[in-house]
């Protein structure tokens, strides 16, 4: 089956699938419907490896239709260099332009205001922040070339993991380049003119509601989950309703026009989410400042095999920062013939780690071959700068 590149136009491939019949497409037009043909190709030249396909049931795009003057807009910024957009990442990258001159397109779940978007403009200051659905919009939309760079929550100070964008990350080719950390300030966001006595409901994210569990129970308010906190806001400025509050950030109770009635709400003062960033290309490790390297692991035994995996971190002195295990869907167990006691029945899982050294640094390269003498699968997800800031 073929596919055609006719043109790359701000950053997105023009892409035409003769065998499947469909027209050229252009990012932002009609992009869903392109979006899941040109899936279903990638998943027939298996470009990625196995992949679940999500069946998209509405067809909503993921930006709204662009009118003739924004096609324009973007066809004027034609760029036929298909080799200049592929190569590897460098420190030098994490500019908010492109060595173009045009601004870096992040895309990020939720609506304007979002935390995540917050998360994109202190990576890249002066970037062009991309709205996605969910999560998995914005990991397709790097894919897709309609941005550079995406990025997601991944674990939260208080609520711990984002699970959804561990086992996103697996699924998908994309590369970590690079960690953002955000203080989250949850706030109290109402109508104006509404007073906290007024409130019965509240409208947030699923992590944001967990966060701030303390005084929404003495509000006695009733939860609702929303896609993400700005979108909370949005919900509740264009509902009207007095009852209704949303608990979103300082941001979105300005971009929205709500009322902010109490900060700081959520249960522990300190309150850090970290981002990552993901790109088509990797970041090329460097030592010129501390980095981090992400993997991801898996063990044909148990438990024992993790303490081995840790030693080989300790014996080189590597600080590990980060270990999160998902259980491996496709082969949820591992049974055991335990001799004359019969057979035991364990999940089997695949771990991800995090530790403190740039797979530039021979300790590093070594504690990977190392690892991959006993793990039966490792993949580097990715070697960036970390975030030394809070
Ligand atoms: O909903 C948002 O604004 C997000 O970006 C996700 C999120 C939710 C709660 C804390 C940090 C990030």
């Amino acid at each position: 089956m073929a596919l055609r590149v006719d043109a790359v136009v701000w950053g997105c491939r023009v892409v035409s699938y003769p065998d499947l019949g469909a027209r050229p497409c252009l990012g932002g037009v009609n992009f869903r419907r392109d979006l899941r043909r040109l899936w279903k190709w990638r998943c027939c030249c298996d470009v990625l490896g196995e992949r679940d396909i999500k069946p998209v049931e509405d067809e909503k795009p993921l930006k709204p239709e662009a009118d003739d003057e924004t096609l324009q807009n973007k066809l004027s910024g034609f760029n036929k260099d298909l080799n200049s957009l592929s190569k590897p990442l460098s420190p030098a990258d994490l500019s908010s332009f492109q060595s173009n001159g045009s601004k870096v397109r992040v895309a990020y779940q939720g609506v304007p205001g979002a935390y995540s978007e917050d998360a994109a403009l202190k990576a890249y200051p002066k970037c062009e922040t991309v709205p996605c659905d969910d999560y998995e919009a914005a990991f397709e939309a790097v894919e897709l070339w309609l941005v550079d760079k995406a990025v997601l929550p991944i674990d939260n100070s208080v609520g711990g993991s984002i699970h959804r964008n561990y086992d996103l990350l697996l699924r998908h080719g994309l590369h970590i380049v690079g960690e953002v950390h955000v203080d989250v300030n949850h706030c109290l966001l109402g109508l104006p003119g509404v007073t906290k006595e007024e409130l019965r409901r509240i409208l947030s994210h699923p992590q944001a509601l967990n966060q701030c569990e303390e005084t929404l129970s003495k509000l006695g308010l009733v939860r609702i989950s929303a896609n993400d906190t700005a979108g909370a806001a949005q919900i509740v400025a264009s509902e009207g309703a007095r009852d209704k509050a949303a608990v979103a950030s300082v941001r979105a109770a300005a971009i929205y026009g709500l009322n902010v009635l109490e900060e700081r709400i959520q249960d522990h003062h300190d309150n850090i989410t970290r981002f990552i960033i993901v790109a088509r290309e990797p970041m090329i490790p460097a030592t010129d400042r501390p980095y981090k390297t992400s993997i991801v692991l898996s063990f044909e035994e148990g438990s024992g095999m993790l303490f081995k995996a840790l030693a080989v971190f300790e014996l080189r002195d590597i600080e590990w920062t980060k270990i999160e295990s998902r259980p491996q869907r496709k082969r949820p167990l591992r049974i055991v013939d335990d001799s004359n006691k019969g057979t035991a029945k364990y999940f089997d899982y695949l771990f991800y780690i995090d530790f403190q050294a740039s797979m530039a640094e021979p300790r590093a390269q070594s504690a990977l071959s190392h690892l991959q003498e006993f793990a039966t699968f490792l993949r580097v997800l990715g070697c960036y700068p970390m975030d030394t800031h809070r």
